[in-house]
């Protein structure tokens, strides 16, 4: 049990990557990561150096410190504006930061109860709590996978060390590469779409939600 989760920002928008891109979705980003402290002057010394997100405190819109796992979601329920239909579950993505350092089995059960189909997006060096209907690894050149099944593989591309080939044998339904931002985005997005036409397992995933400036 978490006594408390601590949360960075909640808010409603769509998915952009990955194969729900396109998707409605309340984002439930989790404050902290294993990979990065989050401050800009220890980026160049993280073993994770790329990362494209404020993840440190809990003072984002909808964010906070949540007592219980009800609590947790029913901030997420009031966050979700679309209207009910019978073909569409309310969707959640659990992100951070890294959503597996918090994220636990009350909190999967609970955001159930309050109807939605719970969603992770993960590094992949913690193990999951039960229930999770979607998970998503992106794994990190230098952090073991210990979370080796799911539904996306999506890793950010390039990364020496992290080369594409060595996540094939891993037990994903989808394989995808998303280019790495920042200043090489342009000839990493030229990188990432030459590596999929040579090798057709894999699909590209683009940051839809950074083209058409959305959150
Ligand atoms: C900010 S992370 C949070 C979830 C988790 N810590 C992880 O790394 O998967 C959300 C997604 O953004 C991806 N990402 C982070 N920085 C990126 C960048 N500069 N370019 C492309 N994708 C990036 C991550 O690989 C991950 O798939
Ligand atoms: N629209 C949108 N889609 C996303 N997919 C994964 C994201 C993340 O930061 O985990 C993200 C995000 O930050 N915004
Ligand atoms: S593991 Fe995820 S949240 Fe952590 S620094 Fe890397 S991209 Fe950011
Ligand atoms: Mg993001």
């Amino acid at each position: 049990m978490t006594d408390v989760y601590r949360i960075k920002e909640i808010f409603y928008t769509l998915q952009g990557e990955g194969t729900h891109a396109g998707r409605p979705a309340v984002f439930c980003r989790f404050t902290s990561c294993n990979l990065w402290t989050g401050r800009e002057e220890e980026r160049h010394r993280a073993i994770c150096r790329f990362c494209d997100t404020d993840f440190v405190g809990t003072d984002g819109p909808g964010g906070g410190r949540f007592g219980t796992a009800a609590e947790l979601a029913a901030a997420v329920a009031a966050a979700w504006q679309g209207q009910a239909h019978p073909r569409s579950r309310p969707y959640v993505v659990c992100t951070g930061g890294e959503p597996l350092l918090q994220l636990d089995e009350a909190a999967v059960s609970a955001l159930h109860d309050a109807g939605f189909e719970v969603a992770v997006e993960t590094n992949g060096t913690r193990p999951a709590p039960p229930g999770i209907d979607w998970t998503c690894v992106s794994p990190k050149a230098g952090a073991e996978v210990v979370l080796t099944r799911g539904d996306d593989l999506k890793l950010v591309y390039p990364q020496p060390g992290a080369e594409p080939a060595r996540f094939e044998h891993l037990d994903f339904t989808h394989f995808m590469l998303q280019p790495m931002d920042g200043p090489d985005r342009v000839a990493n997005t030229e990188a990432a779409v030459r590596y999929c036409l040579e090798h057709p397992q894999w699909r590209l995933s683009l940051q839809t939600h950074k083209y058409i400036g959305i959150a």
